[in-house]
């Protein structure tokens, strides 16, 4: 029940079941990242290109961090995985392992909502979790390279689960595709996002992360060790940022859905 999803396998990766324990996961690892991340202040330099001065680049050290981490990361394949969508695209590099024979589960498709994620999280989601420090330069305990390393970590986490709506359209797709098809011709995205969506699941996804921000963010032992992440910001990052987001990439999923298939 909790083991990754298997991508190599088309029947698995297309059952919502299978899908919806994935998301399940990702937001153990997204409100334990987050609590990392709200140990530092917001430290808005370190989103300003040249706020922190780098030799050689002038990238914001965060872009910095997540353009290196994802060159040295593409080497070992991470791109080649379809959950897996890149920042810098520009940036990756050859794998250094042999590639792996994935099926085709998804349609082709460029759906990247990266650039409105990393957006939303640098004007958002970090005012929100995290406490604004007065002066955020030249003070000791400002935690820069820490800081983006969590928003490294944060930023991947959030793509993954957002971009898995992909798999979620697929599937949905399946389930009914004279339907699809008809909403998808007439160009209907609206009328699509209507069809994707699940009130019920949504609030059940809402319910969930409260309850595991609150439990995830308290000291079983230290009462004063508790509180570590706003559990109100974190339902309202789901319900305001993350869901709608990750229904944007299923209705644009499903926009392309037809190209050079019979129902084009
Ligand atoms: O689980 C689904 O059916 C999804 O489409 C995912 C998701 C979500 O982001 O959690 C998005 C839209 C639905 O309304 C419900 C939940």
């Amino acid at each position: 029940m909790d083991a990754a999803i298997d991508l190599t396998d088309r029947s698995k990766a297309l059952d919502l079941n299978n899908i919806r324990a994935q998301l399940i996961r990702l937001e153990d690892t997204i409100t334990f990242h987050l609590i990392e991340r709200a140990q530092f202040p917001a430290n808005k330099t370190i989103y300003v290109a040249g706020g922190v001065p780098i030799p050689g680049s002038n990238l914001s050290l965060m872009d910095y961090l997540l353009r290196e981490q994802e060159k040295l990361q593409s080497r070992v394949r991470r791109y080649e995985s379809p959950d897996e969508h890149p920042f810098f695209p520009d940036a990756l590099e050859t794998p250094i392992l042999e590639p792996l024979q994935y099926p085709e589960i998804l349609h082709s498709n460029d759906v990247n909502e990266n650039p409105a994620i990393k957006k939303r999280y640098i004007e958002e989601i970090i005012p929100s979790v995290c406490r604004q420090n007065r002066v955020d330069r030249g003070v000791s305990q400002e935690n820069y390279g820490s800081s983006a390393t969590c928003d490294v970590n944060l930023l991947q986490a959030l793509s993954r689960r957002i971009h898995f709506g992909k798999f979620v359209a697929e599937s949905k797709f399946q389930q009914d595709p004279e339907k699809f098809v008809r909403l998808i011709k007439a160009g209907d995205r609206m009328g699509i996002d209507e069809a994707i969506t699940n009130s019920k699941v949504e609030e059940l996804v809402l319910k969930r992360i409260e309850t595991k921000a609150q439990t995830y963010g308290s000291d079983p032992v230290l009462a004063e060790y508790s509180n570590k992440v706003d559990a109100e910001a974190v339902v309202k990052m789901y319900q305001n940022i993350i869901i709608p987001i990750t229904k944007v990439v299923e209705v644009e999923y499903l926009m392309q859905r037809l190209i050079g298939t019979q129902w084009q």
